[in-house]
């Protein structure tokens, strides 16, 4: 398996009607080894979904170069994508959303129901999201992104919004499933505290145009991240670095 590269010298959006041209990223580097999980921080609109964007290939319109994590039988690499909002179509249950993006000749009938067992939704299958709760929706997004067995996963702040239970719920799940199904992630985020509990590492962006000014490895041991121990290496990156990590 390889890493993920990404180089965007200039991503630049044209300018539309009143809209002037908007500069979101510039001399942007990055690496994410194969099996990390790397967190995306920065303030509101200094381009983490640009950046997302480029790296899923929904938007080719850069100046740089991309290298994508490649699958050991040198099939196209799969990417799952976990978006702020759920993205459950209303007219299919959760088994047949969870499917949506599966590929029957790769994937055996078990991953689903395995990955809906593990976030407790095992009762749930034949159910239409209406029948959820916004965080039983959050699950199924985070099985679907799951069940494609993504060599790379994509999330852009897929827990905001929610009550912090409920958010802290959702990221031992991620962890928990990520830990049985082991990926490459980057994870969009504007908060700091979830970026040292779930992160590798914590990359930094610059206010606009973003690029990444730092590289913070978390130096906490997975299973010793409990809220004391986030909230002291927050102190400590922020006694380091005031300004850095102002309003995040
Ligand atoms: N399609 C577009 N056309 C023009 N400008 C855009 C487009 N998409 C994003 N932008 C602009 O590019 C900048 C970066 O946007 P982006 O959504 O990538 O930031 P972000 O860091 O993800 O922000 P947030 O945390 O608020 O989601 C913003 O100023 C935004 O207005």
């Amino acid at each position: 398996m390889s890493d993920l590269a990404v180089r965007v010298a200039l991503k630049r959006y044209d300018a539309v009607a009143e809209a002037p041209a908007h500069v979101a990223l510039r001399d942007l580097a990055l690496t994410v080894r194969h099996g990390e999980l790397v967190c995306l921080l920065g303030p509101s609109g200094c381009g983490k979904s640009t950046l997302l964007n480029i790296v899923a290939g929904l938007d080719e319109r850069f100046e740089g170069s991309l290298s994508l994590p490649r699958s050991a039988d040198d099939r196209p690499p799969a990417i799952g994508y976990v978006f702020q909002e759920p993205r459950l179509l209303p007219w299919r249950t959760v088994r047949r959303n969870v499917e949506l993006a599966m590929d029957p000749a790769r994937h055996g009938a078990g991953l689903v129901e395995e990955l809906l067992a593990a976030a407790g939704l095992a009762g749930f299958a034949e159910a239409y999201p209406q029948r959820l709760s916004l965080g039983m929706t959050r699950r199924v997004a985070l099985v679907r992104a799951f069940a494609v067995e993504p060599d790379l996963l994509l999330m852009d702040e897929p827990f905001v919004s929610l009550d912090a239970p409920t958010a802290q719920q959702l990221r031992r799940l991620l962890l928990e499933i990520w830990q049985r199904r082991p990926t490459t992630v980057l994870f969009v985020t504007h908060d700091l505290r979830e970026a040292i509990q779930l992160g590798d590492r914590i990359l930094l962006f610059s206010p606009p145009p973003g690029r990444v000014v730092a590289d913070i490895p978390v130096a906490i041991p997975r299973d010793a991240r409990d809220e004391a121990a986030v909230e002291a290496f927050r102190r400590r990156l922020i006694d380091e670095r005031p300004g850095d990590f102002r309003g995040l």
